[in-house]
């Protein structure tokens, strides 16, 4: 493999990267790229290994590991587990992705969601600053919260001002709900860690960097309920939708889809965090929106599309009804709130580490939902030929 050169032309040396929940969505691209681009070593932490089955076990045609070396899997809860101290002192950087980070489970199991997102992630921050390791920890674009602009009145010019709704690392507020909306459970939770891991930059010197993601989708995300996951659970809406495309279902609208969303190919998004790992320099000190603020659409807009993206690469004729509207406490139950809008501002990204996002909401929804038909039509077919028992 070539010297591989940082943005300032140094030349970057291989280190061993503590990752967990890297058998997650993220996690699996995150590996894959660093195995595949970069001479790193990953100690992979996760409960699950479904999802990196691929880069730890044997291909049928050789067998041996794609990449024995440089891919280690320990099968851990970091609720309680002695290891993982051991784990984060081998190594250089850790990168904790480890939550509850769907929102059906926000405001139905939130005290799991605040255990998950704030004091489970309490040791990982304690070991970095202790042992005085570099930490890259995932937060989310749901810190936020609501657009100053959504409580303006709804003919208010100023709704259409970008200085009240685009999201800027540095000086837009965190906007949430009251404590019976549950949803913001999570978004609290991360906030309080944001703060924590900010302040051991502070008064301890602790090397951190904070991601934002701004909903992140491709293949893998989530699961296909009653295929790989529980019949009854709800994942993100990728996941949703894509389902119901599968299952020749009419795709939900909670609340009419109205909110709105930017949505970033995950292949993009790896890009910029690679760029963290390997510019410790520019990256160390900062939150960094990591979105595309191009790719902004309703969730209506997002099923209208999704639908004539899967017609156009299954060759199936789309659904004669193919969206319904639902309430918000029919789908996710009480307790139910929402972001209205969520648009990246990218100028720190940008300055720090010369990211932008490359692909459309049509191009990444074209891969993925080819992906999705690919990997689970046939056992859907099978699962919908079954006879249901009455
Ligand atoms: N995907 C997005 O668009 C997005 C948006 C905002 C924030 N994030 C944040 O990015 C991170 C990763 O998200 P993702 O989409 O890959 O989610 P994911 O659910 O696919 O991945 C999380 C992984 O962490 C593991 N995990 C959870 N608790 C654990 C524990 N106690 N011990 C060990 N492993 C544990 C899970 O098994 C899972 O594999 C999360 O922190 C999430 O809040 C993601
Ligand atoms: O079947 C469905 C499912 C969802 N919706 C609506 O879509 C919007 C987006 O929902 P989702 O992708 O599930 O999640 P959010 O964007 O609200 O939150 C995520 O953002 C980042 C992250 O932190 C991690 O991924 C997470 O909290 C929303 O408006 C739903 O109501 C739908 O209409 N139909």
């Amino acid at each position: 493999m070539a010297q591989r050169l940082d943005l300032d032309g140094k030349p970057i040396k291989a280190i061993t990267i503590c990752m967990i929940g890297a058998g997650g969505f993220i996690g699996s691209h995150l590996c894959e790229k660093i195995l595949h681009e970069t001479p790193h070593k990953i100690l992979a932490l996760d409960v699950y290994n479904d999802k990196i089955k691929h880069l730890l076990e044997p291909d049928s045609a050789s067998g041996t590991a794609p990449f024995p070396d440089r891919i280690q899997f320990h099968r851990l809860n970091i609720k309680h587990d002695s290891r993982l101290e051991g784990l984060i002192k081998m190594s250089d950087l850790t990168i904790n992705l480890a939550a509850i980070c769907t929102p059906a489970d926000y405001n139905t199991r939130p005290l799991d969601t605040i255990y998950s997102n704030f004091i489970d992630a309490l040791p990982v921050v304690k070991y970095c600053s202790e042992n005085g390791k570099r930490l890259i920890h995932f937060s989310t674009c749901e810190v936020y919260g609501k657009t100053i602009g959504s409580f303006l009145p709804k003919d208010s010019p100023l709704r259409q001002d970008p200085s009240y709704y685009v999201l800027k690392e540095d000086t837009s507020p965190c906007i949430f709900g009251s404590i019976e909306k549950q949803r913001w459970s999570y978004a609290c939770a991360k906030q309080l860690i944001e703060r924590l891991i900010y302040a051991e930059g502070a008064e301890n010197g602790l090397e951190f960097t904070i991601v934002r993601p701004f909903n992140w989708i491709g293949p893998r995300m989530d699961f296909i309920p009653g295929i790989d996951g529980p019949s009854e659970g709800v994942p993100r809406v990728l996941a949703c939708f894509s389902n119901a495309l599968l299952r020749r279902e009419p795709l939900k609208l909670v609340d009419g889809g109205q909110s709105q969303r930017t949505f970033i190919y995950i292949k993009d998004a790896i890009e910029a965090v690679l760029l963290m790992i390997e510019n410790p320099a520019r990256a160390n000190g900062h939150i960094f929106n990591v979105g595309n603020p191009n790719n902004e659409v309703t969730v209506r807009q997002l099923a209208e599309m999704m639908t004539e993206v899967y017609a156009k690469v299954t060759g199936e004729s789309a659904l004669e009804k193919p969206t319904i509207d639902v309430s918000s406490k029919e789908f996710y139950g009480e307790g139910y709130d929402d972001s209205d809008k969520r648009i990246p501002d990218m100028t720190i990204i940008n300055k720090q580490l010369g990211w932008n996002p490359k692909t459309s909401l049509w191009d990444l929804l074209e891969s993925t939902l080819t992906y999705q038909h690919r990997t689970y039509a046939e056992a859907i077919k099978k699962v919908l030929a079954k006879p249901t028992s009455s």
